[in-house]
């Protein structure tokens, strides 16, 4: 599991530090980081053309020192000063190794060195950066991110803020990040995670003066240890069995992916409650689901077949009698997924007697909006939610007192009292339609399995984007295709678990 610890932290963790180790011994380490990874991305270090990007602060100090570092060993290093000042001892150093350093005039567009390099080091800001780039920083994360040279960040990719992932304006678009001491959330966020490239982390002995993480990054194996295997003694009932409240007439296709998601997941038995098209439509696809079809809008009854969890939404329409049966899952006592039209009445609601519910529930329950579902709910603008959305879905998880799973280019989650996660898995080729119906149905599986909802969501999550990876190769999917490939996700998580 990785784990990324916001600035003041961060800060707080080197303050703590600093008082133990030599004056300049972290810069020196995380020079070392720095040059090392900058080495592993050069065809070879001696004779190598390297260009510095150096900022006012610390950053630029690391930038510096590495870059002495690569001119110890050969390399014709060059810095531009971004502003009129720099780390002092980093430029004496670099001139020292027998490094050239020159100021980038403001309104300069030139660049040419950098066309020219075959490495440039961004090290304009870091975790001291506030706002958008000013100028000339902006015009120089520009011309990096346009050259056709590899660009490795420091610490975060200058115009990224380290906390949240938002980018005012430009920023460098990175190869790779060496980040120091921690990950950054800002780093596993679009936008900024897209702006990062792949991620190092280099110790500088940061860990011991650090607190629990405020967000994580799962990898395989975490997500393989919480993914329920069924064992020996298992019948369907004690795997899960789902209860599926979606899809109506017009959206037949929203149930018979959202039960797919469920039963191509894991889960003990599926039982689909809706009108008789609709219920046709998903047998005549799954035979191995079962179908209550009395209502033919909604269905409040959750009693028949030891039901473990539920969904609701994908499809379902938004009448008054599917706020009923909004209504009368939210007063169960079994774990609840609210899922697209679920959410808009839920946003229809206003904060009235279906917010109360949720409130005061205390099975799990988790909300899985897009961007705009979850600007709706909140009363927030779209681009803020993406340009936010660790900030975002954590209000929403307060609100309403739930796990809230917010989809997109980073897939967030976020649940009261515990550290965000930012799902490492996904493709852009998953924005299409019905991806989202596969997803409810995958971690509605999961919850009837007996999983809370962050960790359903954590788990649901990662196997939607690896079985969106899996499923073509790279090849344009749609949502069925996502079916046929989860299976697959599950099997490569099981191959991955623990031994
Ligand atoms: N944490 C650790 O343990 C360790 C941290 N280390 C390193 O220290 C870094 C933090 O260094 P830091 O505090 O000096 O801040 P930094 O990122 O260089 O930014 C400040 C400079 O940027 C400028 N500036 C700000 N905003 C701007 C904007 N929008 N547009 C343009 N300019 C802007 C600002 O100018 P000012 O606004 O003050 O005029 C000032 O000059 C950290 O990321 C890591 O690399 C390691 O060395 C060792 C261990
Ligand atoms: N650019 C993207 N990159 C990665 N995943 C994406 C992107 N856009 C959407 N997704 C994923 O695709 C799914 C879309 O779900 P949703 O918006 O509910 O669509 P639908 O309602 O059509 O099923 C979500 O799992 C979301 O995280
Ligand atoms: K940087």
């Amino acid at each position: 599991m990785f784990s990324a610890h916001t600035v003041s932290v961060v800060r707080e963790a080197e303050y703590a530090l600093m008082a133990r180790v030599p004056d300049g011994a972290l810069m020196r380490r995380a020079a070392a980081g720095l040059a090392a990874e900058c080495v592993r991305l050069l065809p070879r270090v001696y004779g190598s053309r390297v260009v510095l990007l150096v900022g006012g602060g610390d950053n630029g100090g690391d930038a510096l020192y590495a870059g002495a570092l690569l001119a110890a060993r050969g390399a014709a290093v060059r810095a531009l000063l971004a502003g009129g000042s720099a780390h002092e001892g980093g430029v004496g150093a670099l001139r020292s190794a027998g490094g050239r350093v020159r100021k980038f005039a403001d309104g300069e567009a030139d660049g040419a060195e950098m066309f020219d390099a075959d490495l440039i080091v961004d090290g304009l800001v870091g975790i001291g950066g506030r706002g958008g780039l000013r100028e000339p920083h902006a015009a120089l994360a520009v011309l990096a991110s346009n050259a056709p040279v590899p660009v490795v960040a420091v610490d975060v990719p200058s115009g990224v803020d380290a906390d949240t992932g938002e980018v005012v304006g430009a920023a460098v678009r990175a190869d790779a990040t060496v980040t120091f001491g921690t990950h950054k959330p800002g780093l596993f966020v679009d936008p900024g995670a897209e702006r990062a490239g792949r991620v190092r982390l280099a110790d500088i002995g940061l860990g011991p003066e650090l607190p629990g993480p405020g967000l994580v990054c799962p990898q395989a194996v975490d997500i393989a240890s919480l993914l329920p295997t069924p064992g020996a003694e298992s019948d369907k009932y004690r795997r899960g069995v789902l209860a599926v409240r979606a899809g109506s007439d017009p959206y037949r296709g929203a149930a018979v992916l959202c039960v797919g998601g469920a039963l191509r997941t894991g889960v003990g038995m599926v039982r689909f409650g809706g009108g008789k098209g609709v219920a046709d439509q998903v047998i005549g696809r799954w035979p191995e689901a079962v179908a209550d079809f009395r209502d033919p809008q909604s269905s409040t009854d959750l009693s028949p077949g030891r039901v473990a969890a539920a969904v609701i939404g994908p499809g379902r329409g938004t009448h008054p009698a599917n706020a009923d049966e909004l209504r009368a899952l939210l007063d169960s006592d079994v774990p609840v997924l609210v899922d697209a039209d679920g959410l808009t009445l839920l946003t229809g609601d206003g904060g009235g007697p279906l917010a109360g519910l949720l409130r005061e529930r205390t099975a799990h329950t988790l909300l899985t909006p897009h961007a705009g579902e979850l600007a709706r709910l909140l009363d927030a603008d779209r681009a803020d939610v993406e340009a936010r959305r660790l900030e975002h879905a954590a209000r929403a998880a307060d609100r309403f007192r739930c796990t809230v799973l917010l989809k997109g280019s980073t897939t967030v989650v976020a649940h009261p009292g515990a550290p965000a996660v930012a799902n490492p898995t996904g493709t852009p080729l998953l924005a299409t339609a019905g991806s989202g119906d596969v997803l409810a149905g995958s971690v509605g599986a999961l919850l009837a399995s007996g999983l809370p909802a962050r960790e359903a969501a954590m788990c649901g999550a990662y196997l939607h984007g690896r079985a969106a990876s899996l499923a073509r190769g790279g090849a344009p999917i749609s949502a069925s295709d996502l079916l046929d490939a989860l299976p697959l996700a599950v099997a490569e998580l099981s191959r991955s678990r623990r031994v």
